[in-house]
């Protein structure tokens, strides 16, 4: 493969300055660089880097864990994209510019970097780039992919209905309750055998957003239900494999070849006809006088409006809405829960202590509650170090430049794609005492209770963060509480078998699956 190669620019004005400019010095604290790329150089950075020569300028190994010491040393993150912006970074400065093909994309560096664009210039920042693959699932419509006034609109009528519904709240926290009842009566009919919890654990957690969004949840045994989250785990593994990277990238070209997305796009169609059909059902049995979920409040909006020509409650949005929700909310929490369980069985030690915790303030018997949070400070920061640790999403959904951005001294162009580096957030050494380890103590202080830190942000940042926080958060800490006071976890081959290091490391950080072992306590 082509090293990238790189050219060290005088500051520029703008980012594409940076083409012009050759060499010269930089005085400023801030940087831009330009990497120009060949269509090899591309790829590398689309997470094929780690096979390069080692001896290349480029590729830079982080820390290792070490196998098999049961030891929280350091993850292995060979060179996928998240982790060489960082190392470039150490060279440009925190603000880079990289040329994905024929894509500019100025990516953001560091807590400081990325807070300062994404809230204290959050207006500048809340665009969305038209990432091709999401572009294509949702045709242009729904929260995710939109801007302006359309995304305005349907991001204040999102958060209000979810809230309306009881996200972060008691009515949100009883659903979360009941269905890990029914999580754990499932886990118990294995009874002490080993068993891979992946589709299990998509099946719960995708039936809280199945009661927000469609007003009901369904049986773990429901064939449908099953293909649909099977259909979701599929779409996020592409979008997080080189394949997927390629279509984002070079979407033209890949609609002309054959390939794995073809079949990701076909079963796409699986979801949209579930939703079609569950829209229909809701508008035959609808009361605008009392709705049920999300759908119904959309679908009595839109009748509100119906005189309104330019209004955004329409069919498109609703379903694409949907659809974001559906996915949005299913893979990325019961991910995090399923890579909760593999450091817990590898790091026992951290297990028995939360279990100790939790016996002490809530014992086996009663549900957890988000207000018993505070009484479990050590289980709160091993909670929120899986989540920092995992660093699910690296680098966020990529932002828009929608008009010229004036940051830091540069411009950055109108019609540029924006990366606020979350990973770098996640793993800033100005920011923890060790951020290539697993250590809970990141978020306790010496007395042991639990301590923020605004460098926290796997949910990014400003006005276009994550809908779905408050939910997630209280999905994770639940789910997890609640299995730890019904069992312990262990696996077949040990501590020693279970990788931390995602399977897959570029648009998510998927974990590994492991048949797991849940010995009833
Ligand atoms: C551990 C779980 C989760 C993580 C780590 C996560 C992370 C993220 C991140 C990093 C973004 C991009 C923010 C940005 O553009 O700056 C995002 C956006 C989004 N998330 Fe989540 N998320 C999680 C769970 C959820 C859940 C449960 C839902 C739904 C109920 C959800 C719905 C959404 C939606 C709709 C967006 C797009 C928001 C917009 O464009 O305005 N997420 N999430």
């Amino acid at each position: 493969r082509q090293p990238l190669r790189s050219v060290s620019v005088a500051p520029p004005h703008s980012v594409s300055d940076c083409l012009r400019h050759g060499n010269s010095s930089d005085a400023r604290a801030v940087r831009a660089v330009c990497l120009l790329m060949g269509g090899a150089a591309a790829s590398s950075a689309l997470g094929y880097l780690s096979s390069c020569s080692p001896t290349s300028p480029l590729v830079t190994r982080a820390p290792e864990i070490a196998q098999g010491s049961g030891a929280f040393s350091d993850l292995p993150t060979g060179g996928s994209f998240h982790t060489c912006s960082q190392d470039f970074s150490k060279t440009y400065g925190p603000v880079i510019t990289v040329y994905l093909g024929w894509q500019r994309i100025v990516v953001l560096v560091g807590y400081d970097t990325v807070k300062e664009a994404l809230v204290d210039q959050a207006d500048d920042f809340t665009g969305r780039a038209p990432l091709p693959f999401l572009y294509k699932a949702t045709r242009g419509f729904g929260i995710g992919i939109s801007n302006g006034d359309r995304w305005r609109q349907l991001r204040r009528f999102s958060l209000t209905t979810l809230r309306d519904f009881g996200m972060g709240r008691k009515g949100m926290e009883e659903w979360i309750q009941e269905e890990s009842k029914h999580l754990r009566a499932h886990i118990r009919k294995f009874k002490g055998k080993p068993f891979d919890p992946t589709i299990l654990l998509s099946r719960t957690v995708s039936n809280i957003v199945c009661c927000l969004v469609f007003g009901q949840r369904f049986s773990y045994e429901d064939k449908q239900f099953l293909n649909l989250l099977s259909v979701i785990s599929n779409i996020v593994r592409f979008n997080s494999s080189p394949m997927g990277m390629m279509y984002n990238i070079f979407p033209w070209a890949m609609e002309q070849l054959p390939g794995q997305h073809h079949t990701v796009f076909a079963r796409i169609e699986e979801i949209r006809d579930f939703i079609r059909i569950k829209i229909q059902e809701h508008r035959e049995t609808l009361d605008p006088s009392s709705p049920r979920d999300f759908i119904d409040c959309f679908l009595f909006r839109a009748h509100q409006e119906k005189d309104n020509p330019s209004t955004e409650f329409h069919y498109d949005n609703l379903f694409a809405t949907v659809m974001n929700l559906f996915i949005a909310g299913t893979e990325t929490t019961s991910s995090t829960i399923r890579y909760a369980l593999s450091v817990l069985i590898k790091h026992k030690n951290i297990q028995e202590k939360m279990q100790k915790e939790i016996d002490t303030v809530i014992g086996r018997e009663r549900c957890p509650s988000m207000e018993e949070r505070k009484s479990l400070p050590f289980s709160d920061a091993v909670i929120h170090e899986v989540q920092r640790f995992l660093d699910m999403v690296p680098f966020s959904l990529p932002h828009y430049a929608l008009e010229d951005i004036s940051f830091r001294g540069y411009t950055i162009p109108k019609g540029t794609s924006i990366i606020p580096m979350l990973h770098s957030v996640l793993k800033d050494e100005k920011q923890w005492a060790d951020p290539h380890s697993f250590d809970p103590q990141h978020f306790l202080d010496q007395n042991g209770n639990f301590k923020k830190n605004p460098a926290f942000l796997p949910f990014s940042a400003g006005k276009r963060a994550c809908v779905g926080e408050s939910l997630a958060r209280m999905e994770l800490f639940i789910f997890l509480v609640a299995l730890l006071q019904d069992f312990t976890f262990s696996c077949p081959g040990g501590p020693d078998s279970i990788n931390l290091i995602p399977e897959y490391s570029s648009f998510a950080n998927l974990p590994r699956c492991y048949n797991i072992i849940a010995t009833p306590r």
